[in-house]
């Protein structure tokens, strides 16, 4: 399959420099000497996109020669982060391009940070699933990513009074370099109505769905490079247009809003993202944006991916839709209209083939985060993928009378359709019926999953519930984000390692040479220097060189336990204002925060307040200045995760054990040679198994201890009345120290941890004290915490996002 027609411009200083000159003139329509950073930022994507074309072309042509089976990755979110480093990494050109910027007297450093990174997703699952495309690609196995492609991300975070405040994210604002538009590819997607039910000719009663109204689903591609592998996979996003963008006679009638009424309406529905990442706030909008995506994305495989004369009983030979938690679940319902209302297939036939097609990965265990939609609303909205869920459900509800004979009790449990508090459609049970196989995203979440979540599920269908634990991306979140370990690690052990991260062992011995943990110290050091850099220029943060960079990232959220991290900072803080601790005793530390709020999380907003109002009064405290310091840069994304994560010495997983369901930040920091402090929850555990329990800092109730104290009644006001050092740090909060002396505005937070703390903050408070102490005496000697971080490095290849595919394709892929 040479790659004909396509003639990539030459990998050279010169081949390139002709290239981005090309595309400044005759794309950008402007001179070298006029263009400005925009100017020469699209220029330059454009010229890189030129050394990937190719192999996309080339990759499309011998997917559809090759007729193999495809993994259609079902995300609402894709938490993408910058394009050009990342392409530039996998063609090998970072260099080349480098000298070819240098050479046209540009800086290249100034046109990565022209680039707005594409917002769109809110957390851990968004990027997540652009980690899981970048290994599928990486690992040429045949994937498409089918999402939305939201005009506004997630929003921007800025802090006004040490108060967030959101704005919103028009990423698309200076034009988005790294998208094709497909307008041949559009989808016509059809909402409300009714349905009729007819007989066929056959006797055969069918039902019609005679909808309301339709939306146009136009695709933007986005390449997916391989890393260096020539496969370019492809992400298809889809943007919602009205059929009839005009309506003329509304407007010759002089209704000029109403006659472009259905254009905006329409637009809506990929307008932004839902900026929640565990409360579901139920709204229709949501629901039309999951409708959308999902119906674009299986007409788009069936209709115009499938060789046309396909049968679609052997369907799942062709397709594997991995749904990337419940968002996407009214796929199942949406399979089943195609192949019965649409295919003519008898409901058998169809259900038959929709089971062998779909695979569920749930990503929380919050109860609040699992979807349910109303009937009332999806009755409304898709009157007929209701009908099918009735159906399904009676079906199933068969199938679990016939297991358990006479238990009316389980049968209700487990009804797809739940009573209370209103007739409502449960995604996650739905998803659980249909799914071939169900999967957690570490062990013990699995674990919890069979026994908390879904136990009568895993009861009745053992074999279908599986473990994929999570992993991450080496290319993106050590050789982009972390040059100066990488340069280290291929001198060490060589290259191979980017794309066979488990090879990261050998660095073990290495871990006994003191000039290697000298060097190991450099990297961090200069990677440190180039984070304080960052944060004046980009926070105005001014950050004390010779502290430990303890630091906490991920989305604000009460299960994660924020405020134990504020508890720790006032307590220390406490120990010196109150005399009882000498500042020289202290272990120099910085703090750094990073986390958006959902904007309706009013708690996680006042928790991000009084983070602020804290940092103010440390930071201008010069009792202990050098010693205690907190930063909250505002913000926090991909983008500055890269730059994060690499300076880190310190890395906080404190969520109370049982709640988080993973964790991937944990992975990043342990592959960037950072120590853990946390507890026995989520992927921590598999962290702690790997890197050993000396390179681990434990504390803090198990997921059983935790059960256990929830059972005997939990009263965090006892643990303030008991513990002194507790009382100490809560009446200082407490007191207004930090907020001018106001005691009512910080009295949210601190009366919600003295008399609910559902996360048991307090419980584990004194456990995560003991626990920062032997993290101050270990940091003490640098080179056994230098040692103990390289070990973290060698012992955590298994966190890579490839062996995540792996086992997606022998557990669940191709077990069927
Ligand atoms: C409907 C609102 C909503 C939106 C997003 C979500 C996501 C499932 C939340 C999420 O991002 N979960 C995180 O997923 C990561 C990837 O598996 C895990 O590592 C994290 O532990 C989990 O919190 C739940 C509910």
């Amino acid at each position: 399959l040479a790659s004909g027609p396509v003639v990539q411009p030459a990998p050279t200083v010169d081949g390139f420099v002709e290239a981005f000159l090309a595309e400044l003139n005759y794309g950008q329509g402007v001179l070298l000497s006029q263009s400005t950073v925009n100017d020469q930022y699209l220029a330059l994507a454009r010229t890189v996109r030129r050394y990937l074309m190719a192999d996309w072309l080339e990759t499309g042509a011998r997917r559809r020669q090759a007729q193999q089976k495809t993994v259609a990755y079902l995300s609402a979110e894709y938490l993408l982060g910058r394009q050009l480093g990342n392409n530039l990494l996998a063609t090998n050109l970072q260099d080349v391009a480098e000298e070819a910027m240098r050479r046209s007297g540009i800086d290249i450093a100034a046109l990565r940070s022209q680039e707005v990174e594409p917002g769109l997703g809110n957390g851990g699952l968004g990027r997540l699933a652009a980690c899981f495309v970048d290994s599928l690609a990486t690992m040429d196995v045949p994937c498409i990513g089918y999402g939305i492609r939201y005009e506004y991300g997630i929003f921007r975070q800025t802090f006004v009074e040490d108060r967030q405040v959101e704005l919103p994210d028009s990423w698309l604002s200076l034009g988005s370099p790294w998208e094709f538009p497909h307008p041949e590819r559009q989808v016509i997607v059809s909402f409300g109505g009714h349905t009729e039910t007819t007989t066929d000719d056959a006797g055969v009663e069918r039902s019609r769905w005679i909808p309301d109204w339709n939306v146009l689903g136009m695709p933007y591609h986005y390449m997916v490079p391989g890393f260096r592998n020539g496969v370019v996979n492809t992400l298809r996003l889809w943007s919602a247009r009205a059929t009839h963008a005009f309506d003329l006679q509304i407007f010759n009638s002089g209704d000029y809003a109403q006659a472009v009424r259905s254009q905006t309406f329409a637009e809506n529905i990929s307008k932004v993202l839902y900026p929640e990442d565990s409360t579901p706030q139920g709204k229709e909008l949501r629901l039309q944006q999951q409708y959308f995506f999902v119906a674009c994305s299986l007409h788009d495989f069936i209709d115009n991916t499938l060789p046309a004369d396909y049968d679609l009983r052997r369907l799942p030979e062709r397709l594997v839709v991995q749904l990337n938690d419940t968002h996407p679940v009214i796929a199942i319902p949406e399979l089943m209209r195609i192949l019965v209302d649409r295919k003519g297939f008898d409901w058998d036939e169809a259900w038959d083939i929709t089971k062998r097609c779909f695979a569920y990965t749930c990503h929380t265990l919050l109860p609040e985060a699992l979807e349910v939609w109303s009937v009332d609303l999806l009755g409304r909205l898709l009157p007929r993928h209701l009908e099918i869920i009735y159906r399904i459900n009676e079906e199933f509800l068969d199938e679990v009378r016939e297991a358990f004979p006479g238990d009316e009790m389980r049968v209700r449990r487990m009804s797809v359709i739940a009573e209370h508090p209103e007739r409502s459609v449960r995604m996650a049970y739905l998803a659980t019926v249909a799914g071939a196989k169900v999967n957690g995203v570490a062990e013990l979440h699995s674990q919890l999953l069979r026994d908390k979540v879904l136990p009568d599920f895993s009861q009745l269908w053992p074999e279908k519930f599986t473990n994929v634990t999570n992993g991450v991306t080496p290319r993106r979140f050590v050789l982009l984000a972390n040059r100066r370990l990488s340069d280290l690690v291929t001198d060490t052990i060589g290259e191979g390692w980017v794309t066979d991260l488990d090879r990261l062992r050998e660095l073990e011995p290495h871990a006994e040479d003191p000039e290697f943990r000298a060097a190991f110290r450099q990297v961090k050091a200069d990677n440190k220097e180039r984070l304080y850099k960052l944060l004046r220029v980009r926070d105005g943060l001014d950050l004390p060189r010779e502290a430990m960079l303890d630091v906490m990232v991920k989305r604000l959220h009460e299960y994660k336990r924020q405020t134990l991290k504020l508890l720790h900072i006032v307590s220390l803080y406490e120990g010196v204002v109150s005399g009882r601790v000498a500042p020289e005793d202290l272990t120099p530390r910085t703090v750094v925060f990073g986390a958006k709020a959902a904007p309706g999380y009013h708690m996680a907003k006042e928790i991000i307040f009084l983070i602020n109002a804290v940092a103010d009064t440390v930071n201008a405290d010069p009792r202990v200045a050098g010693r205690l310091s907190v930063a909250f840069p505002a913000n926090y994304n991909v983008t500055l995760a890269e730059k994060l994560i690499p300076a880190a010495d310190l890395s906080e997983q404190i969520s109370l054990a049982g709640k988080e369901a993973s964790g991937t930040g944990n992975m990043k920091f342990a592959l960037n040679g950072a120590l853990t402090i946390g507890t026995d929850d989520g992927a921590n555990v598999e962290i702690r198994r790997l890197v050993g329990d000396d390179n681990f800092f434990l504390f803090g109730m198990t997921e059983p201890e935790v059960e256990t104290l929830r059972g005997e009644g939990y009263v965090p006001a006892d643990l303030y009345e008991q513990d002194p050092v507790l009382r100490a740090t809560i009446d200082l909060l407490a007191s207004g120290h930090f907020t001018g002396g106001d005691r009512q505005v910080v009295a949210p937070v601190v009366d919600n941890l003295l008399h609910q703390d559902a996360f048991m903050a307090l419980a584990d408070f004194p456990a995560y004290l003991e626990a920062q102490a032997r993290v101050d005496a270990a940091y003490a000697d640098p080179d056994t915490w230098s040692r103990m971080a390289i070990l973290n490095v060698a012992r955590s290849g298994f966190f890579s996002s490839d062996r995540s595919m792996r086992d997606y394709l022998e557990r669940i892929w191709t077990a069927r």
